[in-house]
């Protein structure tokens, strides 16, 4: 990583798996002159508005390292202007960086050719846009095939796929509609259809959802959740929604000026946020939908306490917790396997919810008593509404054309 500023992103503390994306130290600075921001530690530090007036440079996305992990909903949040959509299009250089590493499953994104590159797009990264430019005057199918027919795939073959993909996203019975005989949801849905037809390694959404209205963002969200619970496929996701992100993320790597401030799960973005600016942004999260027994927990100190009570899951809610406490009138057993890994009681329970816990401390404490690393619940992080303790828990092509498929 870049250590030319000395405030590089912060070290991501979560659980390690091989990574789809591993990016490191990299800028996008856009203006005359691009490069020599990043390599000179003096321009480099400056505020963004010190570096437009002095160079006429934005750097959009500055010293910035992570990995997305295979399987995982890797969400890159942030106001605005934060260099959110910079940084995903610099993934499969849509936009050309200005400086740092990117590579995919090992291989150097940078080094690639523009075969490979249209390779990447095509079969190992495709994007979801809001805007998809579906054809309008094709049916929902012939929309799906057209991304497989610029593959080269042969006429039968795509549009078997292509009904599969379709059926798959809850289109069925409109492959032959043209989009314009279709909700904002349902376009959606193809444009979605479409990029999985492609079966791309990694998914990345662009705000897919932001010009739909409320209930239908909420449906397209949950959809999103289904395929991935069904299809385990990793997927970068771009928001400037704060519920959406913790809805929907894995991890969340929350922007800022170009810098990540944050990188982490949703309970410790919002159970330890890294500084003001991020306790400003999570403060009217309700905390309880978020955290899980493993923050609260402590060992059991008697064999009353091991042997009797409630049984929770590690990975259920704070919320959940609390209606199991209430409802038992003593503590709960936090239960893995069989296995008791620890307790949690009203105080702990309300300390977490009044904001007084030390999560951290909590976090590492649940790691000595053995709580495996969180695996996040698709139901949790559901911000205003309430899971059951016991529950748990993927192109448009750019350019399309007229040609039959
Ligand atoms: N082609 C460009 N030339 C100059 N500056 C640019 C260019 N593209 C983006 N920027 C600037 O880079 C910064 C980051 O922009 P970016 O679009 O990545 O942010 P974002 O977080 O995706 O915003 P939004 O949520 O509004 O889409 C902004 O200051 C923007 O004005």
């Amino acid at each position: 990583m870049s250590t030319a500023t000395g405030t590089s992103t912060p070290p991501d503390t979560t659980r390690s798996s091989a990574p789809v994306f591993s990016v490191d130290g990299l800028w996008k600075v856009f203006g005359p002159k691009a490069g020599r921001v990043p390599a000179d530690p003096a321009l480099a530090a400056l505020t963004p508005a010190e570096l437009r007036s002095r160079t006429g440079c934005t750097a959009a996305v500055r010293d910035v390292s992570f990995d997305v992990r295979k399987g995982e909903v890797f969400v890159v949040m942030g106001l605005s202007g934060s260099g959110k959509s910079t940084l995903v299009r610099c993934l499969t250089r849509l936009i050309e960086p200005t400086a740092g590493t990117i590579a995919i499953d090992g291989e150097d994104v940078r080094a690639m050719d523009k075969a490979r590159l249209r390779e990447l797009r095509r079969h190992r990264a495709a994007m979801v846009f809001q805007h998809f430019g579906l054809l309008p005057h094709r049916t929902v199918l012939d929309n799906v095939a057209y991304g497989l027919q610029v593959q080269g795939m042969g006429r039968a073959e795509r549009r078997e796929r292509a009904a599969r993909v379709v059926a798959k996203v809850g289109l069925e019975g409109l492959e032959h509609r043209r989009p314009g005989q279709l909700s904002g949801g349902q376009r959606q849905r193809v444009g979605l259809a479409r990029a999985l037809a492609a079966d791309p390694e990694v998914l990345l959404f662009d705000e897919p959802f932001s010009a739909l209205d409320p209930l239908i963002r909420r449906e397209m969200q949950e959809e999103v959740v289904r395929l991935h619970r069904e299809e385990g496929r990793t997927m970068v996701f771009i928001t400037h929604d704060l519920q959406e992100a913790l809805k929907l993320g894995d991890r969340i790597a929350l922007m800022r000026d170009g810098r990540v401030v944050q990188l982490g799960t949703p309970e410790e973005i919002v159970g330890s946020p890294a500084d003001d600016y991020v306790r400003e942004f999570v403060r009217d999260v309700p905390r309880e939908q978020v955290m899980t027994v493993r923050t609260a927990m402590r060992p059991a100190s008697s064999s009353d306490e091991t042997d009797g009570g409630p049984a929770l899951r590690p990975d259920a809610t704070v919320s959940e917790a609390i209606e199991a406490v209430a409802r038992a009138g003593s503590a709960a057993r936090v239960m893995s396997d069989g296995r008791c890994l620890g307790v949690v009681d009203a105080e702990a329970l309300l300390s977490v919810v009044a904001g007084t816990a030390d999560v951290a401390a909590g976090s590492r404490a649940a790691g000595a008593m053995g709580v495996p690393p969180l695996e996040r619940s698709r139901e949790r992080g559901r911000v205003g509404a309430a899971a059951p303790a016991e529950r748990r828990e993927p192109t448009a092509p750019a350019t399309p054309s007229e040609e039959p498929v």
